[in-house]
């Protein structure tokens, strides 16, 4: 039997609680004779307050070496003031830069049982499904210089640096094109080249990518401003969204909110393949923060976080019918209107964390 390694990072706030609901779903497969090792070690503020970082070497160490790493949230209130270094962002951005995962998947799906929990009208989200690719290792996020300058007046003067290379363009616009081809067949590229250098060199080169390796898919320009503004608009236009670090993050979290809940979205952050191995490197974690108001309640949300193991199902360890077969137990436990507050119908009963992850194992068990 293969062994998969995963490495639980639960982080701060709610993390811990969302992740508790993963290791049943975890602990219901390994029942089932899959062979999942977990191990679980500090990230975010949590490490910090055990070894003043965000993430330790002994914990990056493991998660290069495990098969696939879990991430929960981190951040809070408590550590606002810690030095911009060693904040707890600090750690999921390392695991992003140091693992390589340069291809961060959100997909926005709109169970058709929570339709009416969108913010928008039920025709306007109703079968919603789009994929946002968004490119996670360089752009703003990591380009450098990246400061804070005092002057010689005493004035002071801050800088973040966009910064694209042509290799990071083209393997982000190859992951979009490949995925768009197994869905239907349409990329919408986002940037912004009518203010900024990087969108026109963005523009450039995923036309040019287009055009010698995937002229079947079908390809559209948008600016991102515009982007944002059409996902709310008439979203079912898009199918896959390739865009930048920084737009992505946005953009991703405008796609989750027509989902009902921004405790509805997973994500994959993946690697390169590795051409002999075939395998690569993968963090999944729900698009989601710590949520520092609703943590220690009991109240949050863990579909986003069983939906980013479901992601890991299918993309680390190739299997599908076991990812169709959780995509299917949290479809039917919405169906079954066991929800968490920030998607319950309204005047209906909300449950609990706990009590959604034992509803979806349950599901599990009754489809077995
Ligand atoms: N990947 C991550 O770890 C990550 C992502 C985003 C923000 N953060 C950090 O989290 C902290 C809080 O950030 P924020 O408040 O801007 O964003 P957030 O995503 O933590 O919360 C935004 C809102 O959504 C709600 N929410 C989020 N997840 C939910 C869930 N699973 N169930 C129900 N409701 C949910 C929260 O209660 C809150 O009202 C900050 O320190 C931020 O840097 C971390
Ligand atoms: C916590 C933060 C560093 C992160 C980001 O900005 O990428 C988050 O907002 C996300 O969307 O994953
Ligand atoms: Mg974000």
């Amino acid at each position: 039997m293969a062994t998969h390694k995963l490495l639980l990072l639960p982080g701060d706030g709610i993390g811990p609680e969302v992740m508790r609901e993963v290791e049943k779903i975890v602990g219901w497969f390994r029942k089932r004779g899959l062979g999942f090792e977990t191990e679980t070690d500090l990230v975010g503020g949590s490490a910090y307050d055990a070894h003043g970082a965000a993430i330790s070497d002994a914990a990056m160490n493991r998660a290069q070496e495990a098969d696939a790493v879990l991430f929960g949230a981190v951040g809070g209130p408590k550590w606002d003031s810690v030095p911009y270094t060693v904040r707890p962002e600090a750690g999921l951005l390392r695991l992003r830069k140091d693992l390589g995962l340069f291809a961060n998947l959100r997909p926005a799906i709109c169970y058709p049982a929570l339709a009416d929990a969108s913010s928008l009208k039920r025709e306007v989200v109703e079968g919603l499904d789009i994929m946002i690719v968004r490119e996670l290792t360089g752009g703003v996020y990591f380009g450098e210089p990246k400061e804070i300058v005092t002057l010689e007046d005493g004035s002071q003067r801050a800088v973040d640096t966009q910064l694209y290379h042509t290799h990071e363009v083209e393997r982000i616009a190859r992951v979009a094109f490949d995925l768009a081809r197994k869905r239907r067949n349409k990329v919408s590229s986002a940037e912004k080249m009518n203010v900024m250098k990087t969108g026109v060199f963005w523009r450039q080169v995923v036309t040019r990518i287009h055009k010698a390796e995937f002229s079947d898919v079908e390809l559209e320009h948008v600016l991102a401003d515009n982007c944002a503004m059409q996902l709310v608009r008439w979203p079912k236009q898009f199918d896959v969204i390739v865009t930048d670090n920084l737009f992505g993050d946005i953009l991703s979290d405008i796609a989750a909110m027509l989902t009902g809940s921004l405790g509805m979205l997973p994500s994959a952050s993946l690697g390169a393949e590795d051409p002999v191995t075939g395998q690569r490197k993968a963090l999944y974690e729900p698009v989601h923060g710590s949520a520092p108001d609703i943590a220690g309640k009991g109240l949050a949300n863990p579909i986003a976080m069983i939906g980013s193991f479901g992601m890991a199902l299918r993309y680390s360890f190739g299997l599908l019918d076991e990812a169709d077969r959780l995509d299917r137990a949290i479809a039917n436990v919405l169906a079954s209107g066991t929800r968490t507050k920030d998607i319950a119908a309204p005047g209906a009963n909300a449950v609990g964390t706990q009590d959604v992850g034992d509803a979806i194992v349950k599901e599990l068990e009754a489809q077995s």
